[in-house]
């Protein structure tokens, strides 16, 4: 046999008994050991570990624990003719929402990695990182060459992925030691998976391919204790986005399909798209869905809902085409009533803390807007009355595009101040702020009587987290999406 020693040691393990894994992600009790399971689509020989040692890569699906699929019910609404929720008077807080995607599932019984275990796997990730781009090439080159079937779960251009792969890897080394970000982190992970047809018994094909290139990568980390500490983090990991997926599995589908309703030129290069899907999608406030395009497949794009959900299910995004955007190119400039894309789950932890007693201050860039638009709604339709204040960033005053939805809004609720900023030597009106968004913050006094949320480019996430510091509003209540993802957002 051919391989690196890991592979072989992995392979002889893998090859000796096998985890018989359903089609629905449990496993199947009763089957004997020896045995190989295909999944149905694919015709992937699976491979893992009986008994109760969890083996190398063994990571198994298990069934849910009982109940904690269960959809909540949303609080009631009262609808208007438009569809549109009417705002109520003071109401109880709503609970969480069960896809808000701060859920995560238990750390699962398998053996966790000692400090010492994580010093190895952060070595070998910090001797790796320079050469990443050629890690994760062959790690799919493994993958592809002796999984063939798995490369139709892949788009055709390879370069996004490869990039993700080595960031998830990152995360997940960083927040080894700290198990509550760590399953919080993986457990969305496991969701999202789904809607590429990630399989349970996919994991112990792509662990062994990932032992493989970073053994030949890691030249002086790399040894057997380090083995050992990787194997024990991947069979960790997959273990805890298996569970996710199959909690997740029992209340909503993998993917939906969505048909375009409405296509709304806002700009030459920004659009308001609006969906309906085929079932009931529910998200919250300030989360974000992913997207497939019939022209892209297998490429997947991140969007921010624009909106609160509505009771006629409509949903709304706002994209703007980025300048060689596959995804996003062709949801402006491309689809157009009829046309039916595909939605991942909801994700993203972006959502109002409505334990919260204190005001909100958003800031929001370009369409980094759209979340905090949809956030107003909520707070308008359910939340206690606070003061919310969003600064509504746009490098000229043509683009801030959403700019009349945002003072109709003001104008609806005495609580919301819009104040609108462009960049420095633009010509403004009275009314609109000059600067980027976070220095004007810092000169607008203190804030510490608020909860921070920020949204836009990832540049401006990173100073508008600095400057919401500097205000006065501590970490644990600044709120955003994970600059890991929106790396990847939009295009
Ligand atoms: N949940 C989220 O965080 C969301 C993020 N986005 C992201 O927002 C971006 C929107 O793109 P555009 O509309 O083209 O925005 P843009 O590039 O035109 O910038 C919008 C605003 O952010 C400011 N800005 C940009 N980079 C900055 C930096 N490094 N430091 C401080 N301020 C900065 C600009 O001055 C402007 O005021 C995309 O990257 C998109 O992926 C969009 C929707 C939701």
């Amino acid at each position: 046999m051919h391989g690196t020693p890991a592979e072989k040691r992995l392979g002889t393990t893998a090859h000796t008994f096998v985890t018989p894994v359903c089609r629905t992600g449990r496993i199947c009790k009763g089957r004997g050991q020896r045995m190989t399971t295909m999944s149905e689509d694919h015709d992937i020989p699976t491979r893992g570990s009986s008994g109760d040692e969890g083996g190398w890569f063994a990571a198994s699906a298990r069934p849910s624990p009982a109940g904690s699929g269960a959809a909540r019910t949303a609080p009631a609404a009262q609808t208007t003719d438009s569809g549109r929720t009417r705002e109520r008077p003071l109401t109880p807080t709503p609970e969480p929402h069960p896809a808000d995607g701060v859920e995560a599932v238990p750390l699962p019984p398998v053996a966790v990695p000692s400090a010492a275990e994580i010093e190895l796997i952060q070595q070998t990730l910090a001797e790796i990182e320079p050469v990443a781009n050629a890690v994760t090439s062959h790690f799919y080159s493994l993958l592809f060459v002796r999984n063939p079937q798995l490369r139709d779960l892949f788009p055709a251009a390879m370069d996004t992925q490869r990039d993700r792969l080595f960031r998830a890897l990152l995360t997940t080394a960083r927040h080894a030691g700290n198990p509550a970000v760590l399953t919080s982190y993986l457990s969305g992970l496991g969701r999202g998976h789904r809607k590429y047809g990630t399989r349970a018994e996919y994991y112990p094909v792509l662990g062994e391919c990932l032992l493989g290139a970073l053994e030949r990568f890691a030249h002086f980390t790399w040894s057997p204790a380090a083995e050992t500490a990787w194997v024990k983090a991947y069979t960790l990991i997959s273990q805890i986005m298996i569970d996710a997926a199959a909690v997740d599995e029992q209340r909503a589908p993998a993917s939906w399909q969505a048909e375009v309703v409405s296509h709304e030129r806002r700009s030459s290069d920004t659009a308001v798209i609006t969906l309906r899907t085929d079932q009931p999608y529910a998200f919250r406030a300030g989360q974000y869905t992913s997207i497939e395009t019939p022209w892209w497949p297998r490429v997947w794009r991140h969007y921010s809902f624009a909106g609160a959900p509505r009771s006629d299910g409509l949903i709304t995004l706002h994209v703007k085409a980025v300048p060689a955007g596959w995804v996003s190119g062709a949801l402006v400039n491309r689809a157009q009533p009829g046309d039916v894309v595909r939605l991942g789950g909801p994700a993203g932890t972006m959502t109002v803390n409505h334990r919260s007693e204190n005001g909100l201050l958003c800031l929001g860039g370009g369409t980094g807007i759209a979340p905090i638009k949809a956030m107003i709604e909520e707070v308008a339709e359910y939340g206690r009355r606070r003061l919310f204040d969003v600064f509504y960033g746009a490098r000229s005053a043509h683009e801030l595009y959403d700019l009349e939805t945002m003072r109709q809004l003001e104008a609806e609720h005495s609580w919301l101040s819009v104040h609108p900023v462009v960049g420095d030597g633009c010509p403004v009106r009275a009314s609109v702020l000059t600067g980027q968004v976070p220095d004007v913050i810092r000169g607008s006094g203190h804030w510490s009587g608020h909860d921070g949320y920020v949204s836009g480019p990832p540049g401006m996430i990173r100073s508008g987290i600095d400057a919401l510091r500097d205000v006065g509003i501590p970490q644990e209540r600044i709120r955003h999406d994970a600059l890991d993802e929106l790396a990847f957002a939009g295009d």
